[in-house]
């Protein structure tokens, strides 16, 4: 019987060299490896997941999601500094708005400076409520007209994107009895440092989940996590196109992903691995981009539709996807300002652009979704979690492949 095709095919597997220390091996798992001593039938596959995609792009919120499908509960330590993640997020949130009025030439008026002086440098002891004092000082700053223009503003100070939900939950983290919600959870903001490795058991398989810091300095230590993998997801914040990057606020978040991008989806070391490239934050694109024209960004957004129909004809070349939806993604526009669809089909199709002729198959090894990940319950965002699934479910047919090989080579022959 011929192996499983696709990530787990045995041409790769072959191929599954370890190439950097520090992570968990699959090398015993080569069905080329019949020398390996530590190789036993009862050893349980790891599948490798890793989140890739600049800093702000969702990669931790989906690791969030995955923890709640597979059942990894969030410690009781882990809930206490997420509440204390909340306040840290609100609090540094409205230092960040304040610091920013100048620049943007706005000026708080005097009778709200206590407030700011207030909640200039506090941070909150652990298992102490949120200062009640604090309450009344910040939702008189949240509410007045001033800051309310900076957080409008806010793409061009590169301000966090969880403040109108936070801020609408305000009332709730200042009662005493305060824990947070998973929803909460997956809209609090951390930023990566390093990387994180967590082990999801799915399918009664170990699955190890990788997750890397996003910023620009953080980049450097990516390397470390690109053995053994299974599947990347990519991730790429759809509202980065009228962003800069906290750390160079000449540098657009979209172009820079875009960048990261092309390295990603070429690279010979990733060939043969399967990408799950995932726009995230439609929630907010469908609001950002109602008042900031993509084309002030990206100045070729309306004249894109010959490009489109080039694109898609290439993708409907390749024999695998006849009955594929790439139709939809890739269909030519006439783009208004406002236009939600538009705006997505022209940065799927700028991403796609990037990826060179016969590098990649869409659907086969290349999968394209859009979602909110901060909503559990959206079908889409099952569905990236399912597709990943499905990946790590191929390694699991593959071992049982690898298995069935080795306990044939080990029985003595009759
Ligand atoms: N509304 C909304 N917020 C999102 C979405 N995806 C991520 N966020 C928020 O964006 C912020 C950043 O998300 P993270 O998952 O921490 O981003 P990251 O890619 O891990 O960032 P780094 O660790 O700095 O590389 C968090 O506050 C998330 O709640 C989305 O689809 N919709
Ligand atoms: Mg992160």
């Amino acid at each position: 019987m011929d192996p499983p095709k696709g990530p787990g095919s045995s041409t790769q597997w072959a191929l599954r060299i370890p190439l950097v220390d520090g992570v968990k091996r699959l090398t015993h798992l080569s069905i080329h490896d019949t020398s390996s001593s530590d190789r036993t039938t009862d050893k349980i596959p790891t599948a490798k997941i890793l989140l890739l995609g600049a800093a702000d792009s969702g990669k931790s919120t989906i690791l969030k999601q995955m923890r709640m499908k597979y059942n990894v509960s969030f410690s009781s330590s882990e809930i206490e500094a997420y509440r204390r993640l909340a306040f840290d997020n609100v609090i540094q949130g409205m230092r960040l708005l304040l610091a920013s009025l100048s620049s943007l030439g706005l000026n708080l008026p005097d009778a709200l400076r206590p407030a700011e002086a207030l909640i200039a440098a506090t941070n909150l002891r652990h298992d102490t409520p949120f200062p009640a004092d604090f309450s009344d000082a910040i939702i008189a700053l949240w509410n007045h007209s001033t800051v309310q223009e900076a957080r409008r503003r806010g793409r061009e100070t590169a301000l966090q994107e969880n403040l109108p939900y936070l801020y609408a939950n305000l009332s709730r983290f200042f009662s005493p009895s305060f824990i947070p919600t998973h929803r909460d959870i997956l809209h609090l903001h951390e930023r990566t440092i390093g990387t994180t490795e967590t082990t999801l058991i799915v399918n009664g398989m170990d699955t190890l989940v990788v997750d890397v810091g996003g910023a620009i300095s953080e980049r450097r230590k990516w390397i470390d996590a690109f053995a053994d993998l299974t599947v990347i997801i990519y991730t790429v914040s759809l509202t980065g196109y009228s962003r800069f990057l906290v750390e160079d606020p000449f540098r657009n978040q979209m172009q820079d992903s875009l960048l990261i991008w092309d390295s990603i989806c070429n690279a010979g070391w990733f060939r043969r691995i399967p990408i799950i490239l995932c726009f995230t934050k439609n929630d907010l694109f469908e609001q950002e981009i109602q008042h900031s024209n993509v084309a002030n960004w990206f100045p070729d957004f309306q004249a894109t539709a010959g490009d489109a129909a080039a694109r898609r004809d290439f993708f409907l070349f390749e024999e695998e996807i006849q009955h594929s939806d790439v139709a939809n993604w890739l269909r030519g526009f006439q783009a208004a300002p406002g236009d939600t669809a538009a705006g997505r089909d022209y940065f799927i199709n700028r991403f796609l652009a990037l990826v060179k002729i016969g590098r990649r198959v869409l659907d086969e090894d290349l999968y394209i979704r859009v979602i909110t990940a901060t909503d559990a319950d959206a079908e889409t965002m099952k569905e990236v979690l399912d597709l990943a699934e499905g990946m790590y479910c191929r390694v699991r047919i593959l071992n049982s492949v690898a298995t069935r090989i080795d306990t044939a080579l080990r029985s003595p022959i009759h």
